[in-house]
């Protein structure tokens, strides 16, 4: 079944952080919790910020919607991350956790998680403080602009990370090249990219809402980083076993993570 493009309009509408939160990273039922993906993620991005030594002043997050995972790693490397996202909703969700206010959705086993990966005996707490500490701004971002952080101009970051955020975003596989372009005008030649993306999907639901995706294999993400003037350093497909229930919820069959570095613009 085809899904209408979902812009961004829909998502300041129609995209409930809560839902989303539950739908795929609940402790026990979360879908990307189940199967697999989460620890996969964790394990990349720690490798990304240790073995790959990626590290820097400034990291961009882009599209971090309201999850705070994929900077658990990253805020021991950067001085400051900055989040870019579309919706005031998800910008809300990710300072409350960041806060970690009453009633928020509760991350403490994946911030041990991460606390157990890096092996130094950090603390719950002290992990939580060292990424409110770090994030130091939210601001709005459409990664379908030529500068997605306008009216801003930022000065070029170190890295820029997009975790299953363009495929939500685009339109198409042209427009999806497109805004892979607009989010490296935000990195130094140098600085790093880190993108994570399903494969081979065409929606995702959230509390009832079906949302669109981009579908392209690896072999298209490999092409767009490449031509967009980037060298990749690692790239791991994680596949996802078949589950006729949980692919009805999202269709993809594996996701992918990437970290390149920047050559040139282009
Ligand atoms: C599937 S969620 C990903 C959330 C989170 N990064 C994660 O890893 O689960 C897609 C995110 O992209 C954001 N988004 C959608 N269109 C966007 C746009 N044009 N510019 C920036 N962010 C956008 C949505 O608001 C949402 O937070």
């Amino acid at each position: 079944m085809a899904t209408d493009y979902t812009g961004a309009d829909v998502y300041q509408k129609e995209f409930d952080p809560r839902s989303y939160l539950e739908t795929y990273y609940n402790p026990k039922s979360g879908l990307l919790v189940k199967d697999g993906y989460l620890n996969f993620a964790l394990k990349k991005y720690h490798e990304t910020f240790t073995v790959h030594g990626v590290k820097g002043e400034t990291l961009i997050d882009v599209g971090h919607g309201p999850t705070i995972y994929q900077d658990l790693s990253a805020c021991e490397s950067f001085r400051e991350i900055i989040g870019a996202e579309y919706t005031d909703r998800n910008r809300e969700y990710y300072e409350k956790t960041l806060r970690n206010e009453p009633g928020i959705f509760d991350w403490t086993s994946v911030i041990q998680a991460v606390c157990d990966l890096e092996g130094k005996g950090t603390t719950v707490e002290e992990k939580r403080e060292k990424l409110k500490n770090t994030v130091k701004k939210t601001i709005k971002c459409d990664v379908t602009k030529s500068n997605p952080v306008a009216p801003l101009v930022l000065p070029k970051a170190d890295c820029v990370m997009a975790n299953f955020c363009l495929d939500a975003a685009c339109k198409d596989l042209d427009s999806y090249c497109n805004a892979l372009n607009n989010i490296s005008s935000l990195l130094k030649v140098g600085g790093h990219l880190i993108i994570v993306e399903v494969l081979n999907s065409t929606f995702y639901w959230v509390g009832g809402k079906r949302f669109s995706s981009v579908a392209h294999n690896d072999d298209f993400i490999r092409g767009a980083i490449t031509n967009t003037g980037y060298a990749i350093i690692d790239l791991e497909v994680f596949p996802r076993k078949y589950d006729e229930e949980q692919y009805n919820i999202c269709g993809h069959d594996s996701t992918i993570f990437v970290l390149a570095r920047k050559l040139r613009d282009i």
